[in-house]
């Protein structure tokens, strides 16, 4: 199966375009996991089990596992999701970005180490650092195009002046991802919920492709707006799928014992709202 096959999959079975971002961070666990950096998998694994079937995907951030040492129980993590929940594919957030011969090891990390079914990449350094990561044809590679904090305006939304239309930056990439880059049919872009207008202008540019929308709960990314600019399908589905990423909203609903419930009900108000503005 390839990726869009399993999003479109796990869309229509758990009825959800939200993505739960698994971001640890063990100064935040509740009780006696609190500071313990030994219990990021178990905690992980609690929000998989308590979000499964409300899920079109996970996202797992890498740093928040290589910061504390924790890339072990990251490979345990992704194992977990395969066994409990082989219809939600995982996007491993690492937004890597080099020369080639080392794109060929981070997309090595990403497709065989880890085991990811679509990984996040930086374009800054252009095609032949995405390429390698293309020949996993079946895999999902997810490209920064406008990225939700406020310093993505720093590059982002300048003009290209040597290109007819002198389009933004973020437009030209949203163009090159539609068309002569998108050599599996596997490519997505990253546009912030905090941008509403951009996704607009993304999906304007880009009619078919996924789109990765980090930026509701936690950064304050408008849910709804986030719908109406990105989403296009019928009743039956999809046509454009988003995947609206949350990550602290949903992780860090409650500091106590019943982080896994209170998890659980942020996503399910998360999903019903972003489900409620299809309209
Ligand atoms: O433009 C981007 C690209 C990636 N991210 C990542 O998404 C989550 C957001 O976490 P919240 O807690 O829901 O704010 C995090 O892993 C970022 O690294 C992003 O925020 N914006």
């Amino acid at each position: 199966m390839t990726f869009l096959q399993q999003l479109h999959a796990a869309e229509r079975l758990n009825q959800s375009m939200l993505c739960v971002g698994l971001d640890p961070e063990p100064a935040k666990f509740p009780g006696a996991w609190k500071g313990d950096a030994g219990r990021i998998f178990d905690f992980c694994s609690a929000i998989v089990d308590a979000t499964k079937d409300l899920v079109s995907a996970f996202k797992p951030q890498i740093a928040y596992f290589a910061a504390h040492r924790a890339e072990d129980q990251l490979e345990r993590l992704m194992a977990h999701i395969k066994r409990v929940a082989p219809q939600v594919p995982v996007i491993l957030d690492a937004k890597r970005g080099d020369i080639g011969s080392t794109a060929e090891q981070y997309a090595r990390e990403a497709f065989v180490r880890y085991q990811a079914d679509a990984v996040t990449l930086s374009p800054f350094m252009g095609f032949d650092t995405i390429e390698p990561f293309l020949r996993y044809a079946d895999k999902g590679v997810i490209v920064l195009c406008r990225t939700s904090n406020p310093g993505g305006s720093d590059w982002q939304n300048q003009r290209l002046a040597d290109i007819p239309g002198q389009p933004r930056l973020y437009e030209h990439l949203a163009h090159l991802a539609q068309t002569e880059w998108n050599k599996t049919g596997q490519l997505g872009l990253v546009v912030g919920a905090t941008f509403p207008e951009e996704i607009a202008r993304v999906r304007e540019i880009a009619p078919t492709l996924p789109l990765l929308i980090p930026g509701v709960g936690a950064q304050g990314g408008d849910a709804v707006a986030t719908v109406r600019a990105g989403w296009r399908g019928t009743a039956e589905g999809s046509t454009a799928p988003i995947i609206v990423n949350s990550s602290r909203a949903v992780l860090y609903a409650s500091s106590g014992e019943d982080f896994a419930a209170a998890a659980r009900r942020v996503a399910l108000a998360t999903r019903e709202q972003l489900n409620a503005a299809r309209g």
